[in-house]
C-alpha cells in the first residue's frame, strides 16, 4: 500500500453532506477534497431513493388521471388504460442519469475529486480505497442506510426479496406485489404500484401504518388508498415466508384474522426499516464510538468520537430525510468555517411530506404527541374542501389542522392531507422558525386560488384564548 495521500477534507460515503461540503469547501475555500464512493454516483436519493420513486409516482399519477377521464369528459371510456412498465423505467432511468450527469458537472468544475471505490477506515482519519491511502484533516463519514431485511422471520430472506433498489428496476408489472412494513417507502409504492394496476396488500405489525401520525390522518388517508384498491393487513406479523419473490410468495400471517393465515403474491417488497450502513468499514478500528441503535454516535455538532471526525445522514442517526442531511452538511461547514451553528442539530425542525396523493405534509408537534405529553395548545382544522383550488383540481379529500400554543400565539405544529400539500409547509414553517404570531399568516394576502391561500382561512379559526 502507497503512503497517504493528504487531503483537507475527505468523505467515506457519497451521501448527501458529502458532496455538499467537499464542493464547498473545494470551490470556495480552497480546500483539496475527496469524495469515495463505492455504488452509483452522489447517494441514495437521486439513485435509488427520493428522485427515482417520486418519478415513478408521478407515472402512477398520470396513469390515475388518465383513468379519470370519464369523469370530466363522459363518454369517454378508458377503463382499458395499461402502463407500459418499460416506458415508466425508462422515464425513471433518464432522471436518475441526468442527475448522475448533473453532479458529475459539479465534481469536475468545483475540482473535488470523486473516487470509486468501496472505502474502509484503516486509522483514526485514514481511509484505504483502491489500493490507495487517503488521510483527511477532516473526515465525514456519511454511509447512509439499507433496507432491514429481517433473518429472524423464517424464509424470508430465502424468498430473495425486493428492497426499493430492486423494486425500481424491474421493467414488468407484479402481479401481486405484497408490502412488508406500512411506513413511507412501503406507503407510497403501494399507492404507485396499484395505480399501475398491480394487486398491492400491505403488512403492518402496529395497528396503524405511519404509527407517528395522528389517527385521524391515517384513518382520512388509508381510507382513500383503500378505496384505490390498496389492501392493509394492520397489526399483522409475518411468521413465514416460502417461495421466491417473482415468481411465487407464500407468506404465513398472525394478526386479527387468526393465526395463521396464508397470503400469496407474485412479488415481495421489504420496506420494514432501515440499518445504518456502519458495519465493515473500520470504525472500531478507528475509535470511532457506535450508539446503542448502530448509527455512529455524534454530538448536537455532528462530531463523532475522534476529533476531527464528523458523520452526517442516516448513518449518524439523522432522522432519515434528503433535507435532515442537506442541513448536517450546514451543520458541519458552520463548525470546519469557524462559526458554529448554536445548538447544532438540536432543536431542528424537520419537516416533512409523504409523496401519496393527496400528499401528507407535516411539521412540528403533533396533536396526538401533544395530549401525550400534556402540552395545552389550541387547534384550528379546516377540511381541504376550504382551500378553494383543491376544488379546481377536483382533489377536495383531506384536511389540515394547526396546534397553537393555549396562551401564546405561537404555531407548535402544521399537517395537511392535501394535493401538493408539502408546498404548504415553507411558509408555517417560517413562521415557526422566526417564533411570530399565526397572525402574521391571517395578515398576509395570498395568491388567489393557490393552495397557500387556504393557510389564511385555517389560521383565522384559531379558537380565542381561554385564560
Ligand atoms: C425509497 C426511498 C425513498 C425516499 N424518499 C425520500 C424523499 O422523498 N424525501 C426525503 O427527504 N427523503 C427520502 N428518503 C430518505 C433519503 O433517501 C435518505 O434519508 C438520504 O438519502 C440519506 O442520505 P445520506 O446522506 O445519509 O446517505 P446516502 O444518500 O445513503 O449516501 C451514502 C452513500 O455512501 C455510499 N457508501 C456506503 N458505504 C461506503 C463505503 N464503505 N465506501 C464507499 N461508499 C460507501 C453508498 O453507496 C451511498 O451512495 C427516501 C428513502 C428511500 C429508501
Ligand atoms: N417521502 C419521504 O420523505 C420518504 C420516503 C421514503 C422513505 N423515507 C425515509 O426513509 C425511512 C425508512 O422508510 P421505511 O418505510 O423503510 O421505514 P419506516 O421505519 O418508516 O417504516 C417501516 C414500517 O415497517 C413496519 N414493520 C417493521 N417490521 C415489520 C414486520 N416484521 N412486519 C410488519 N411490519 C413491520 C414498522 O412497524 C413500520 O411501520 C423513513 O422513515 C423516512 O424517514 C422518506
Amino acid at each position: 500500500m502507497s503512503n497517504p495521500e493528504q487531503y483537507d477534507f475527505v468523505a467515506l460515503g457519497g451521501g448527501e453532506a458529502a458532496k455538499l461540503l467537499a464542493w464547498d469547501l473545494a470551490s470556495n475555500h480552497g480546500k483539496k477534497c475527496a469524495v469515495i464512493e463505492h455504488g452509483p454516483i452522489a447517494g441514495a436519493c437521486p439513485t435509488v431513493a427520493c428522485m427515482p420513486t417520486k418519478t415513478l409516482i408521478h407515472s402512477a399519477q398520470l396513469a390515475h388521471l388518465a383513468r379519470q377521464v370519464p369523469a370530466s369528459a363522459p363518454g369517454t371510456a378508458r377503463a382499458d388504460i395499461k402502463t407500459d412498465m418499460a416506458k415508466v423505467f425508462t422515464r425513471k432511468q433518464d432522471v436518475v442519469d441526468g442527475m448522475a450527469d448533473l453532479f458529475l458537472g459539479i465534481f469536475a468544475e468545483t475540482k473535488a475529486e470523486l473516487i470509486r471505490g468501496h472505502g474502509e477506515l484503516v486509522g483514526p482519519k485514514t481511509i484505504s480505497c483502491n489500493g490507495r491511502l487517503l488521510t483527511g484533516e477532516t473526515v465525514l463519514i456519511n454511509t447512509g442506510s439499507k433496507a432491514l431485511v429481517d433473518t429472524s422471520i423464517p424464509g424470508l430472506a430465502n424468498a430473495k426479496p425486493l428492497t426499493h433498489v430492486e423494486l425500481l428496476n424491474i421493467k414488468t408489472l407484479p402481479t401481486h406485489l405484497i408490502i412488508l412494513g406500512g411506513g413511507y417507502v412501503g406507503i407510497e409504492f403501494a399507492q404507485a404500484y396499484v395505480r399501475f394496476g398491480a394487486r398491492v396488500t400491505v403488512i403492518e405489525r402496529n395497528a396503524q401504518v405511519l404509527k407517528k401520525e395522528d389517527s385521524d390522518v391515517i384513518s382520512a388517508l388509508t381510507k382513500i388508498l383503500a378505496r384505490e384498491g390498496v389492501e392493509f393487513l394492520t397489526s399483522t406479523s409475518v411468521t413465514k415466508v416460502s417461495g421466491t419473490s417473482g415468481d411465487e410468495v407464500v407468506l404465513t400471517l398472525s394478526g386479527p384474522g387468526g393465526p395463521s393465515e396464508i397470503i400469496r403474491g407474485s412479488h415481495l417488497l421489504v420496506s420494514a426499516g432501515r440499518t445504518p450502513n456502519t458495519s465493515g468499514i473500520g470504525l472500531a478500528e478507528a475509535g470511532i464510538q457506535l450508539s446503542p441503535a448502530g448509527h455512529v454516535a455524534v454530538d448536537e455538532q455532528l462530531r463523532t468520537s475522534v476529533p476531527g471526525v464528523f458523520a452526517a445522514g442516516d448513518c449518524a442517526g439523522s432522522p432519515y430525510f434528503t433535507h435532515i442531511g442537506w442541513d448536517d452538511h450546514r451543520v458541519i461547514l458552520a463548525s470546519l468555517t469557524g462559526s458554529p451553528r448554536e445548538g447544532g442539530t438540536a432543536n431542528r425542525q424537520v419537516p416533512s411530506t409523504l409523496f401519496t396523493s393527496p400528499e401528507l405534509a407535516h411539521v412540528g408537534l403533533r396533536e396526538e404527541e401533544a395530549k401525550a405529553r400534556g402540552i395545552p395548545y389550541r387547534l384550528t382544522k379546516a377540511p381541504m374542501a376550504a382551500f378553494l383550488r383543491s376544488r379546481a383540481l377536483g382533489e377536495t379529500e383531506g384536511f389540515a389542522k394547526a396546534l397553537v400554543e393555549a396562551d401564546g400565539d405561537k404555531v407548535l405544529g402544521f399537517t395537511a392531507l392535501g394535493p401538493g400539500a408539502g408546498e404548504l409547509l415553507p411558509a408555517v414553517q417560517l413562521v415557526m422558525k422566526l417564533g411570530l404570531s399565526y397572525k402574521e399568516l391571517v395578515d398576509l394576502i395570498i395568491v388567489h386560488p393557490t393552495m397557500c391561500e387556504g393557510l389564511v382561512d385555517l389560521f383565522r379559526s384559531v379558537p380565542p384564548r381561554t385564560g
